[in-house]
């Protein structure tokens, strides 16, 4: 394990549709699957206020976050040792997280739970008491998720050029898109590998695309094409992107869904925020055309958006998995 300054490339969203930054982004998808995102146009004041809140919530008592749940949406608050969400291969992780979607409330026309479209689970006076503050909560957490939308919408644009295709050409894909937020809380327990005990164990994430954001405490490691694990630093004020697999799968297995880990050294807890970005339910997940050809037939089953997540984070034992 070591850092590696230049093993994950810098994308800056400041002339972000010139040919050496497509290039650029091309490249770190296929060799690395990660990348750093600078000049992302999200203010660091706003990033602060989510950590802040983030806090908040987490120091609240059990009973208040526990009554914060919905599995089924994949909503609000998950824990390990409740065993309201994960799965057997999440053992070990010692985390706790929130998710928050785009809200759709109950009375809303596009409201339909069996394709994850519903409600957020927010903090109230009377569910959780002990938060001085929802509303604030809400605001800060809802405006962030929303920044993130369009920030994803931006970069999913540039993943087109980087395939070679039209600007727009995933507009329609990403126009009704799945989202999950996730405030993520690591523990101060040193990770043991060799034992099975991770922050987060290693995964790829089932999205298109990852946007995360961390407190700057270290844990984070990455898969590289060679074998080798690596440290992601940190950089100030920058965002780390990862591929998730709908992407890989959308390429062809051009586009790389990296594996990754979260490995804590102990002693003080760790915040963190990905942002992941998928496309609407019943979207089919299908390699591009223009990926195929006779000598590189599909490498993958045509799919849906909401079938391979529920595939990947549903079907197996215990309900809901990690991303
Ligand atoms: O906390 C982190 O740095 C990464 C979390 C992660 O990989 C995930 O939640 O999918
Ligand atoms: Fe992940």
């Amino acid at each position: 394990m070591c850092i590696q300054d230049d093993a994950i490339p810098t994308i800056s969203l400041r002339n972000s549709d010139s040919e050496e930054t497509v290039n650029r982004l091309r490249s770190a998808c296929i060799e690395v699957g990660f990348f750093f995102l600078e000049d992302h146009g999200i203010e660091e004041e706003l990033i602060t206020d989510v950590f802040e809140q983030s806090k908040l919530f987490f120091s609240l008592s059990k009973p208040s976050k526990k009554a914060l749940s919905n599995p089924a949406l994949v909503r609000g608050y998950f824990t390990l040792d409740g065993k309201i969400a994960y799965g057997a291969d999440a053992d070990g992780d010692t985390k706790e997280g929130f998710y928050v979607g785009r809200h759709f409330p109950a009375d809303h026309p596009e409201y339909n739970v069996a394709k994850l479209k519903g409600s957020n689970v927010m903090p109230s006076p009377e569910l959780t008491p002990d938060m001085d503050d929802c509303e604030k909560f809400r605001t800060v957490i809802e405006t962030y998720h929303d920044k993130m939308c369009e920030l994803c919408f931006r970069l999913v644009q540039l993943l087109a050029l980087a395939l070679g295709l039209p600007k727009g050409s995933f507009d329609k894909t990403f126009e009704d898109p799945m989202t999950a937020l996730s405030l993520l809380h690591y523990g101060d327990v040193k990770s043991v590998p060799e034992e099975g005990l991770f922050g987060a164990g290693e995964h790829t994430d089932g999205p298109v695309i990852t946007v995360l954001r961390t407190d700057g405490t270290p844990g984070l490691q990455v898969l590289l094409k060679t074998g080798q694990w690596i440290d992601v630093p940190h950089r100030s004020g920058a965002f780390v992107v990862n591929l998730g697999d709908m992407l890989e799968r959308l390429s062809n297995g051009l586009f790389r869904s990296t594996p990754h880990r979260v490995v804590l050294q102990g002693g003080s807890e760790r915040y963190s925020l990905p942002f992941f970005y998928e496309p609407g339910f019943d979207v089919p997940i299908v390699p591009l055309d223009t990926c195929c050809s006779e000598d590189n037939p599909p490498k993958f089953e045509p799919t849906t958006s909401g079938q391979y997540l529920h595939d990947k984070y549903f079907s197996k034992e215990g309900g809901v998995h990690s991303k």
